[in-house]
């Protein structure tokens, strides 16, 4: 062991062994041993402090009370609260509302599906071994809850565990001891690892060809492609609407929208209702418009015309006439539903399209299996205003129109224009001519018929009545859904109502990109049905990382509305039935939920990404660039100096300087490049950053953001204790580090008053990542290291730690925040471990701490890993759910608007005085090493 001095500051010792895990066998072997001994009733008090040869003992502890778990389980913060997307839907107020419009127009219950709620929520991948134990433990009662027998009775210090006097807890400067990080050669470390025209068209058969973009928008081109460019010569081919043209004389006054509910007395069929006879039906097959083939051959004369407008009826008829048409809808939905290979698109290829086509029999007459087909579903009517919005999803290149893929020989085919420029050709299920009858105004463009059509027609009353009523159900569907999202839940009805209107049902197939990274984004989605997987590009070989599925309620879409406009992440359709999205357009979503604290998270790669942004800035800069104020501290391995670049006097950074030789002979390399990984990586407020490194022949360096606020442990020394509410804000300020840490699997593993940092604002950040280390999922590691105060059980007992360890030592630092002390002193590192081994129980806790501190300690200290708080099931989140949390504003301590209990002093970015002053370094400059181990440094 070498206890090193440092004038002027407190002893800092490195304690380091030869033998690589010796030190956790030595310890084992030591208390078990000592075990047996007082179970043979003679307790000695001697220690084993040198290395040889060890008895062979079991390394399972003689008695109960711990477990040795390998299954790690990870936290999950995509994990769906399905159980909780059921509950409320089913308590939506107006549930019976919207039931009743359903079950009047004979809709079928909403498609949403409810799976089972999870096993769990928020925890993967629990081992075998892991679960057996929680089974076992839910049979026999937690282990821990079972007055701990205290298992690690050995006692060579008996004296020295008589109860501390209380004083002793409170005593004030300078009993403070600083404690001490250890050191331990690393060679034994982890096993791991989206104005009056009168009647709307329907294009029957076929499918669309040309101009489509792959984004799924089934109504082609945008209106930018518009301009005065070439005209189309009408008298080629038919025209079925053309624009700007009246093509019939002014209709009556507008329509009085019926009342909400069904002014239809329409019986509400539970059954499946008869196909319709066409005779029955006003919305009718019309005369179609057969056209040869004008494009293979030259252009002949222009065929027959012929567009029919829907004969007047009285009002019974007609009533009569829609209650047709919507029972036809009813029965084209079933239809729709019924046959699989209908049910995935409902926006561009119809699903008639997988039906015979018999658009021949243009009396629908004989073979004519559609005879209760009217109309498609509403759906397809409803957003109209696609065709003025350009969707930006997943393409990186806008498709340009291309008439070359049109299909000559394929039927029921019209081609839209507008000023003589080509928009787009259509084919198939498709609606025409609604926008002029829902807006009153004039035809906003020209249809013509390039093949044979078959078209169907809808005067504009029927076709307003049954917008209103299909508007109405689709709304109230939507409402529905969305009071179901975890996002929405809390949302106003009217806002979600207002949302509802503006949604656009998309649908997209298996293998469809539906958000494209690096594409311009304008929509935000919230999935209704099936499953997407979100992936990554890797910046180096261009090939996609998985990052996770996302599914029903779920949303994505929102980085590129916050941000820059681009996509940051593709989303993939995974269902082989595809997936159905909900989309939102940006005005919507900057009005209406942008603000939700949901929409705000951010996910890891952006922080990376983030942070190499921040690390690029200091590419250039070298050593020489920098010069030193003044020492903010010494560490293990050198000092930290308070820097300055040249030339700019508006900032300052904290440079640690590490002697390489002393690196080496601790054997703490890995530890080191590990740290720099780490803290250069880490982007949370909570964590030092770490901007450049640096080295030479004798030292490494780490150029940090600078704390001037001084360490937590001095302003600890000062004040000798702190209050409940300042013990609760410093120790949320670590949960949030251990937080960021943890959800990387990333443990800390030396976590004490030392090595938090105050900024000048009076937050603090965690410094210091000597000991991290990044374990791979359900991993330990088995490294002896921290520092001895604080650490766990199961790091003495060397049987492996994860990052419960680091739940154990938040225990220690909230116990020494409250009273000056932590739990576990002892004269020397062995006798600290000794009463480590005895348990949280065997400590008295003084009457400072009140009852919820020492319940959250206590639950944070358990010996067995597995029963801490933290590192449970419901993960960090637990620990901020304790009763000593309660009232605590965690979200303004994430936006720092919280106030924080103490404000340090800070006159200017080279204001040291809230640190210790410390003489030079006595030992003068190390010997040179070029044995190049840190050439990645
Ligand atoms: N970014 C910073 N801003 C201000 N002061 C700092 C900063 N980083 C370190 N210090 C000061 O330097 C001291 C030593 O730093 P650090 O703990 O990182 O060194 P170390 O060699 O790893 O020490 P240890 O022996 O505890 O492992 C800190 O306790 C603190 O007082
Ligand atoms: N304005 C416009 N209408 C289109 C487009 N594609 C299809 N249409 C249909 O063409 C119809 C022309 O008549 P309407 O304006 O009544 O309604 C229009 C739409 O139904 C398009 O890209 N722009
Ligand atoms: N960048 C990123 N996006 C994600 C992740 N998981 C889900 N997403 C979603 O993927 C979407 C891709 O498009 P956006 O960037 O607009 O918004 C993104 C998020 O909504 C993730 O881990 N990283």
């Amino acid at each position: 062991m070498k206890i090193k001095h440092y004038p002027g500051k407190a002893v800092d010792a490195s304690l380091s062994l030869d033998t690589g895990n010796a030190m956790g066998a030595l310890y084992e072997a030591n208390w078990l041993q000592a075990h047996h001994q007082h179970q043979e009733g003679s307790v000695r008090g001697t220690v084993r402090s040198t290395v040889g040869p060890l008895p062979k003992l079991s390394r399972q502890p003689s008695s109960g009370g711990s477990f040795l778990l390998d299954g790690v389980s990870v936290l999950s913060k995509y994990q769906m609260t399905l159980e909780g997307i059921r509950q409320l839907e089913q308590q939506s107020r107006d549930r019976r509302i919207v039931h009743a419009i359903k079950e009047l127009n004979g809709y079928r219950p909403s498609a949403l599906q409810h799976q089972p709620p999870p096993l769990h929520n928020g925890w993967i991948d629990e081992s075998a071994e892991h679960l057996e134990e929680k089974a076992k433990s839910k049979s026999t009662g937690p282990p821990a809850s079972t007055p701990t027998v205290n298992h690690y009775v050995l006692d060579p210090t008996e004296r020295l565990r008589q109860p501390r006097p209380r004083q002793q807890l409170s005593i004030k400067p300078p009993s403070l001891r600083r404690s001490q990080t250890m050191l331990q050669p690393s060679t034994c470390t982890s096993l791991d690892g989206r104005r009056k025209p009168r009647a709307i068209a329907t294009l029957a058969f076929g499918t669309v060809r040309a101009s489509k973009a792959p984004n799924h928008s089934n109504s082609s081109s945008a209106y930018s492609t518009f301009s005065s460019a070439a005209e189309l010569d009408d008298h080629e081919q038919p025209v079925i609407s053309t624009q700007p043209q009246r093509l019939l004389p002014p209709l009556p006054p507008p329509l009085e929208p019926p009342p909400p509910v069904n002014p239809i007395p329409l019986p509400a069929p539970r059954t499946k209702p008869k196909p319709l006879s066409r005779s029955h039906t006003t919305v009718q097959r019309y005369a179609t418009i057969r056209v040869p083939n004008t494009r293979a051959r030259p252009p002949p004369p222009p065929p027959p015309l012929r567009i029919s407008t829907l004969p007047a009826q009285p009002a019974a008829q007609r009533r009569h006439s829609l209650e047709q048409a919507l029972r036809g809808l009813q029965l084209q939905q079933q239809q729709t539903q019924e046959h699989p290979a209908n049910k995935s698109n409902s926006n561009s290829n119809s699903s008639l399209d997988s039906r015979p086509d018999t658009s021949k029999d243009l009396n629908g007459s004989s073979g004519d299996k559609r005879e209760g087909f009217c109309i498609p579903r509403p759906r397809l009517i409803v957003p109209v205003h696609t065709y003025a919005r350009r969707r930006r999803t997943g393409n990186l290149k806008e498709q340009p129109c291309d008439r070359t893929n049109e299909n000559p020989e394929s039927d029921g085919r019209i081609e839209v224009s507008r000023e003589g420029k080509y928009l787009s050709t259509l084919s198939g299920a498709k609606v025409l001519g609604e926008l002029a009858i829902l807006y009153n105004c004039k035809r906003t463009a020209t249809i013509t018929a390039i093949t044979e059509c078959n078209l169907w027609a809808i005067d504009r009353q029927c076709f307003q009545t049954i917008m209103m009523r299909t508007g109405l159900i689709r709304q109230a569907e939507y409402t529905d859904f969305l009071k179901s999202v975890p996002i929405f839940k809390d949302l106003p009805e009217d806002t979600l109502i207002k949302i509802s209107d503006v949604l656009e049902e998309t649908h997209y197939q298996r293998g469809d990109y539906i958000v494209r990274q690096g594409a311009r984004g304008d929509t935000f989605f919230i999935i209704s049905k099936g499953k997407v997987r979100v992936t990554i590009k890797q910046q180096d070989t261009q090939e996609e990382k998985f990052i996770r599925m996302l599914s029903k309620g779920d949303f994505f879409g929102e980085k590129a509305l916050q941000g820059e406009d681009l996509r940051t992440a593709n989303i993939i359709c995974e269902s082989p039935e595809g997936v159905t999205c909900l989309v939102i357009d940006r005005e919507t979503f900057n009005q209406l939920i942008s603000n939700l604290d949901e929409i705000k998270h951010s996910y890891d790669d952006e922080g990376a990404l983030e942070r190499s942004k921040i690390n690029e800035e200091y590419r250039d800069l070298n050593l020489t660039d920098l010069r030193v104020i003044a020492t903010l501290g010494v560490g293990g391995f050198g000092r930290v100096e308070l820097v300055q670049i040249n030339g700019d006097n508006s900032r300052s950074f904290a440079l640690k300087q590490m002697k390489k030789s002393q690196i080496v002979e601790t054997r703490q390399q890995q530890h080191i490049m590990s740290e720099k990984e780490i803290m250069g990586e880490a982007n949370s407020q909570f964590i030092v950053k770490l901007f450049k490194t640096f080295k030479d022949k004798k030292y490494l360096y780490m150029l940090m953001e600078s704390c001037l606020g001084g360490e937590l442990w001095t302003i600890l020394r000062d004040k000798g204790n702190f209050d409940d509410g300042t013990t609760r804000f410093y120790t949320a300020c670590v949960v949030e580090a251990f937080d960021y840490l943890h959800s990387r699997n990333i443990i800390y593993r030396d976590l004490k008053p030392e090595n938090l940092l105050l900024d000048e604002k009076g937050y603090v950040k965690l410094v210091d990542f000597g000991f991290a280390k990044k374990l791979q999922t359900g991993r330990k590691t088995w490294t002896f290291c921290g520092t001895p105060e604080y650490v766990a059980p199961e790091v003495i007992l060397n049987r492996g730690h994860d990052i419960s360890a680091d739940y154990w030592s938040l225990g220690v630092l909230m116990f020494e925040l409250l009273t000056g002390t932590p739990p576990f002193t002892g004269s020397d590192p062995m006798r600290t471990y000794n009463i480590i081994l005895k348990g949280i129980d065997a400590i008295e806790f003084p009457r400072n701490i009140t009852r919820n501190a020492s319940n959250l300690i206590k639950k944070l200290c358990r010996d067995n890993p597995a029963e801490r708080l933290g590192y449970q099931r419901g993960g960090i989140s637990e620990i901020q759910k304790h009763k000593w949390f309660d009232g605590f504003y965690w979200w303004g301590l994430q936006n720092r608007s919280l106030e924080p209990p103490i404000k340090p002093t800070v006159k200017s970015v080279v204001d040291t005085a809230n640190f210790d002053d410390y003489p030079p370094d006595p030992e003068g400059p190390p010997p040179d090493d070029v044995t190049g181990w840190d050439k990645d440094f």
